[in-house]
């Protein structure tokens, strides 16, 4: 059984749990929150998707006493163009109430980072605050994929939909996803390859397609790759959690966009 297995698994205990609690009161958001698809093009340095990560199943602790809070304000107040909030508890340590707290204090577009498999943890993860949330290809049949796609944009959120061969980003397309995410991670075997997302990306034909590279990305140089192979943000967790100097770090990650090679 593969960890993603694993993980789909435990999702399908917490969503029986879920289906018996009431749904929490939509947080009021903060101020106006713009959407990425619309902020994400045309910027003068490459976007990047902050994460706040405690912990993870290939690297294990990374910061467990994490303040998101604290963590959140800083990515917000040097530029970063939207903050990923890993929610899962049981193999990333995360939570909701990481979430919540987040969204009442800053207002950049929040990732709800989790493995959604069901319509009611759409319903917390916008309750909770966020503006966009993750749909894993690998992790849920087409047809589901498209219900909770559709669920989704129908509830006013973005969906980064997420992919890691080349059959995912065949789904990703026929689903006419707005925002695609290339995991360099195999989910399967942890090995992280940052060519992937060139790999990937050169099947992407519409245009407006907005792309992220998600995952390894831990230098200056890496974000250049992913912005030479078409991507417009970088999502990036372990680094900038790890950083000593988390200003320098986020500056050094912000490449000019001039030169992007378009999908
Ligand atoms: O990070 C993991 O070990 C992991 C394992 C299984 C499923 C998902 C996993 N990570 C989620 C992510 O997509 C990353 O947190 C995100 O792309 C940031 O990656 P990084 O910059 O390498 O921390």
């Amino acid at each position: 059984m593969t960890i993603l297995d694993k993980i789909v698994q435990q999702k399908k205990k917490e969503v029986e749990q879920l289906k018996k609690k009431p749904i929490p009161e939509v947080q009021p958001a903060t101020g106006q929150v713009p959407s990425i698809a619309r902020t994400f093009h045309n910027t003068e340095h490459m976007n990047i998707i902050a994460e706040i990560k405690r912990a993870s199943p290939s690297k294990g602790s990374i910061d467990l006493d994490v303040d998101p809070v604290k963590q959140a304000t800083l990515y917000a107040s040097n530029g970063v163009g939207a903050i990923s909030v890993l929610t899962d508890e049981t193999f990333f340590k995360g939570s909701m109430d990481d979430l919540r707290a987040v969204s009442k204090m800053v207002d950049v577009p929040l990732l709800c980072k989790d493995f959604f498999i069901d319509e009611i943890q759409i319903d917390h993860a916008k309750a909770a605050g966020a503006s966009i949330i993750l749909l894993i290809v690998a992790a849920v049949s087409s047809s589901k994929l498209r219900e909770l796609y559709t669920y989704a944009k129908d509830q006013g959120l973005d969906v980064l939909c997420e992919v890691h061969d080349d059959d995912e980003m065949i789904t990703a397309m026929d689903l006419d996803a707005d925002i695609i995410g290339i995991n360099n991670r195999n989910l399967k075997t942890f090995e992280v390859d940052l060519s992937t997302t060139g790999l990937l990306a050169s099947m992407v034909t519409n245009p407006e397609t907005i792309l992220i590279s998600e995952s390894g990305i831990k230098t200056r140089e890496d974000v250049a790759q992913a912005a030479g192979n078409g991507a417009s943000a970088v999502l990036v967790g372990e680094t900038l959690m790890r950083a000593d100097d988390l200003p320098k770090t986020i500056s050094e990650l912000q490449v000019p966009t001039e030169g992007r090679s378009s999908v």
